[in-house]
């Protein structure tokens, strides 16, 4: 079999992005009239990566129907073919690129550099496999990814008997010295300040030679749905987790079966277009809602009721309706008191949304955002006050009043969520200025072109 290489001339992570990106930065489309869209999303990215890791791992070439093509999904490519896995694009059905057709190593081998970019899948998920190749592998990544929490991937390892060389400050970058087996076993680890953690351990566990007996020892452990799905993608490759109490997971050691899987659309990436409706009025349908995910954005379905929009579904499409306008001239958006811990990657839209309600709001059970690819807390209080809002940090959260906002620059700091966050401002505010809207490309290179599809 011919093993192509992933990252062909043609492919750009950037995408339509470029198109419409100035020197000064992405103004914002206003929203002039309410909104009658349909909108298609490609591949979900944390799925895309974790069948990435699995297929590399597993028994024979499996197939990846409709993936996720961007640049974290790039990178695990390219990490997973540093280390030998053979990548092969395949003509498919999808309408946002090739299939993907992914061979596994005969034997991985290290003696190579990992470039994780931002991605926290890459930087968590890959350091396990990378202690399953023969030789050192090097992990790095932008100048934010050095600020990540990495403790629980370090220290996880190194109680797991791997060699591997670090900074101590439990950051990027550091060296896994490969012996081409882990020994594995009973491994505690405090995952407070991310899932990934877990699930990054969890992918690689029924390659170790006693398998793995993970325990949580922290206080809390955000982004639950998420290591549900690691369960689940484990699961369909016939490898069994159990979770004998909260926790703490149990997988044996044993193949990881080979098997082609089609992957669901982005419903976290659903999250900007859908709260587009609450902003713009109207309605938003997203089509290929799956009928049963692990994807935490299927709960934008109970969520976005809760500012007052109204959800329909009808079959594999979910529709988002505007809430009625209020008699004073506001939108209708409801004030919410939120618990948003299991998810996490939906506050930055959300916060966005709140901003623009009748009535305050708080959202709590974040404090882990501080983490993700920026200080999430931190930037979105900058950047909504910078335009006249009035939101206020909380420990664990954030305090959103109503405030008239005005335009003006707002910062992506490198983030997609922050990014499309900016974007959701701009439809009720006039002159946002989004200063990195490529950063979309992340994990959704077409954004810009399907929003301004969105509002045509
Ligand atoms: O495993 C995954 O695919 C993810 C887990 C979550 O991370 P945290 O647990 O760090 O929040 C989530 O926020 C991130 O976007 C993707
Ligand atoms: C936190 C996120 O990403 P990452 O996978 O880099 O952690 C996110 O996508 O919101």
């Amino acid at each position: 079999m011919q093993i192509s290489r992933y990252s062909e001339p043609e492919f750009d992570p950037y995408g339509d992005n470029k198109t419409t990106e100035t020197d000064a930065g992405w103004r914002a489309p206003l929203a002039t009239s309410p909104l009658s869209a349909v909108v298609s999303l490609p591949g979900s990215k944390s799925l895309t990566n974790r069948e990435l890791v699995l297929a590399a791992l597993a028994d024979g070439p499996s197939t990846l129907h409709a993936p996720l093509w961007s640049r974290d999904s790039e990178l695990m490519v390219e990490a997973l073919r540093a280390l030998g896995t053979g990548f092969e694009r395949v003509p498919g059905r999808g309408e946002f690129g090739d299939d993907l057709r992914v061979t596994p190593a005969d034997e991985l081998l290290g003696s190579t550099t990992i470039d994780c970019g931002l991605a926290g899948t890459v930087m968590r998920f890959m350091p396990a496999v990378a202690a399953l190749a023969l030789g050192p592998t090097t992990f790095d990544g932008d100048e934010y990814a050095r600020k990540r929490p990495m403790s629980g991937v370090i220290e996880g390892l190194k109680g797991l008997g791997v060699d591997l060389d670090d900074d101590r400050r439990g950051t990027l970058p550091f060296t896994v010295h490969g012996t081409g087996r882990v020994a594995g076993g009973a491994l505690e680890i405090d995952a407070s300040a991310s899932s990934q953690f877990v699930s990054g351990l969890l992918l690689s566990a029924p390659r170790f030679e006693q398998g793995l007996d993970l325990r949580h020892v922290g206080e809390r452990l955000p982004s639950l749905p998420h290591i549900e799905m690691t369960i689940e993608t484990l699961a369909a490759r016939g490898v069994a987790v159990e979770t004998p109490e909260t926790g703490r997971w149990v997988v044996a050691p044993g193949p990881i079966r080979a098997i082609d899987v089609e992957l669901e659309p982005d419903l976290s990436n659903a999250a900007p277009f859908l709260v587009a409706a609450l902003v713009a009025g109207g309605s938003v349908t997203i089509v290929g809602w799956p009928g049963a995910t692990t994807q935490v954005g299927a709960q934008l379905a109970e969520l976005l009721p809760r500012f007052g929009a109204r959800v329909e579904r009808d079959g594999d499409r979910l529709t988002v309706h505007a809430p009625t306008p209020a008699p004073g001239g506001g939108r209708g958006i409801r004030g919410v008191e939120l618990d948003l811990s299991e998810a996490g990657e939906l506050a930055p839209n959300l916060v966005a949304l709140a901003a623009l309600a009748d009535e305050p709001s708080t959202i709590t059970g974040i404090g882990h955002i501080r983490h993700h690819e920026t200080d999430r807390l931190a930037a979105l209080a900058t950047e909504l006050n910078g335009l006249g809002g009035r939101v206020a940090e909380l420990p664990d959260g954030l305090r959103i009043e109503p405030a008239p906002l005005h335009g003006g620059p707002w910062r992506a700091y490198a983030d997609h969520r922050m990014a499309t966050s900016g974007a959701i401002i701009g439809l009720a505010v006039p002159d946002v200025i989004v200063d990195d809207i490529a950063s979309t490309g992340k994990t959704l290179p077409q954004f810009t072109a399907l929003w301004e599809r969105l509002l045509a």
